[in-house]
Order: C-alpha cells, then structure tokens, then sequence
C-alpha cells in the first residue's frame, strides 16, 4: 500500500515514525510539505520522499492521509483534486466534518475521518475512526492498517462523536503532561533534583497507567487500595477536590468537546 501525507508537521512526523518503525517500507511513504525544514527533517528521519508542492507523482497512492491543520484544509485541498481517483482519503483534522471535506474534495466519497494521538510516535497511540457509507470493507480495513500501525484502534458509529474523540483521546495526551509537570514541580519544590523529579513523576504516571490497563479493577478501587484512612493520599485527595482538580479536568475536556464542534461549524461556513 501506498501512502501519501499532506502536511509533514507533528502529527504526520508521529504517524509516519510509528508506521516506519512497524517495518512499513519508507519507499512506499511520501509527504507533500510546503515548509524546507519539515521535509529535510522527514527525509533524515524516516528516509521517505518528500515533495514541495501537489506533484502529480505524489498522488500516485492508495491512500491520503490529509495531516494539515483543519483551517489550513480548504487551500491545501484545491490542488489535490485534479489528481483525485479512487484513493481512500484519511482525515486526521480535528472538528472537520466529512460532509464539508467531500465538498472541498469535488464529492469525493472514499473519505475516512480519524482522529490519532501523539503517541502514536512511539506506537502506543490509539485512533478513533469513522468512515462514510460509501467506503467498503478493503477501505476501512486498509485506513484500520494504517493507524493500527502506530496503536490501538476503535471505529466510531456516530461522526458528531469524533469531537468527543478528540476531546478525551485526541488532547488527551496533553493533560497527561501537564499532570506529569505538576507531579514533577511538587517534588522539585520538596527538595529532588530535577533527574529523581523526572523519575518519580514518569515512573509513577507510566507504573499506574500500566497497571490501570492490566488490572480488571476501575481505576477508582486502585485509587482506593492506594489511600489509607487517615495517611498521606487521602491528605493529598482532599486538598486536590478542595483545588477542583477532577472538576476542572472534566469541566476541559468537554470545553474541549465544544471547540471541536465549534470548529465543524466554523469550517463549514468555508
Ligand atoms: N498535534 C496533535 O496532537 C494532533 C493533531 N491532529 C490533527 O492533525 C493535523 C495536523 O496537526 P499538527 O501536525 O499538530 O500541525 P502542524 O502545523 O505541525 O502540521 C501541519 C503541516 O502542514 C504543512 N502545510 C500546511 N499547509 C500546507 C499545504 N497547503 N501544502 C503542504 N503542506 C502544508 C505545514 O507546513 C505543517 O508542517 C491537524 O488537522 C490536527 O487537528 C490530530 C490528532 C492529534
Ligand atoms: O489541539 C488540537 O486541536 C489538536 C487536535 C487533538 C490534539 N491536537
């Protein structure tokens, strides 16, 4: 299978890292990419062909996956369509809906809409993915191939779902971060170095995480088996509900949600 990507930013650098290091052959990988850096970066990286503008070479693919920013889309589009046969075309862009893409793509059908994550860099991401009716079974099994390579995958029924997707999965790995920084602040401003702080805070966050996934418990009970009546989490916790912590992280992530949809309707408009 041939891929070709539109857009070699962040999220492309990830989905192309993960599908090289599955063993896809980087031969077979090209990205369209207008910025000089990006595509020198993509060639030393990856060892993939990179093109400075929709060359009709470039298009000569199974499969498209459209990895430019959902504002930048519309422009990034046009060229693409003389080119445009029976290639399965995979959004990655947040908010875009398919309708509007199809549109923008002179009613193309062959359209899947996914939404990765970050971590698919190191293959431990996970994609929700929606396709129209139109698209077969090769088609969603061959979008399935491309992003089980850099993860896990689940299909989505319902596209107005994909913002909710992107809210808690898609951003996801954000607030994870941000949790491993304030992890990371705390014990620096207890007294660790800033190599022990790093420790602590990412072999916790991956130790829990891990043992969240393998355990047929809900992460509520772990958190319970963690918190003795009286001792240091429960101190911890209340502090932490008195602060809004869980609120707020909820309260994010369907701001997030909205900002999704927000943004279909924005570009819709386009
Ligand atoms: N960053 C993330 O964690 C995730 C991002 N996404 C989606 O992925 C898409 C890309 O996001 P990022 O990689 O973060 O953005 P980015 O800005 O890093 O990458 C976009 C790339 O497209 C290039 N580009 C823009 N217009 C172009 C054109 N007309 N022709 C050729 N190249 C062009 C830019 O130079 C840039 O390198 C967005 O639609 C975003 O919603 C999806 C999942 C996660
Ligand atoms: O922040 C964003 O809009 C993109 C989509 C999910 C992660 N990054």
């Amino acid at each position: 299978m041939k891929i070709t990507f539109l857009g070699g930013g962040n999220m492309a650098n990830a989905l192309i890292g993960g599908l090289v290091g599955k063993g896809f052959a980087a031969a077979d990988i090209a990205a369209v990419e207008r910025e000089p850096d990006n595509r020198a970066k993509l060639e030393a990286a990856y060892g993939i062909r990179t093109y400075a503008g929709p060359d009709a070479e470039a298009w000569n693919c199974d499969l498209i996956v459209l990895a430019v920013k959902p504002q930048q889309m519309k422009e990034a589009c046009a060229p693409l369509l003389p080119h445009l046969r029976q290639q399965l075309v995979v959004s990655i862009a947040a908010g875009l809906r398919l309708a509007d893409l199809s549109r923008w793509l002179g009613g193309h059908r062959r359209l899947v809409r996914t939404m990765p994550n970050t971590p698919a860099l190191i293959g431990a991401g996970v994609t929700g993915l929606y396709a129209l009716p139109e698209v077969d079974a090769a088609g969603r099994a061959a979008a399935e191939r491309v992003l089980q390579a850099v993860g896990s995958t689940l299909w989505i029924a319902d596209e107005a779902l994909m913002d909710s997707v992107t809210a808690v999965s898609g951003s996801g790995p954000a607030y994870v971060f941000l949790f491993i920084e304030a992890l990371q602040q705390a014990a620096l401003d207890l007294g660790f170095a800033p190599e022990q702080a790093r420790q602590l805070a990412i072999e916790t966050t991956l130790g829990a995480a891990k043992l969240a996934a393998q355990s047929a418990e809900p992460a509520s009970v772990l958190r319970e088996r963690v918190t003795s009546k009286g001792g240091t989490t429960a101190a911890a916790l209340a502090k932490m509900d008195e602060c809004g912590v869980l609120a707020g992280i909820v309260a994010g992530v369907i701001a997030a949600d909205a900002r999704g949809r927000e943004l279909g309707e924005l570009l819709g408009k386009d």
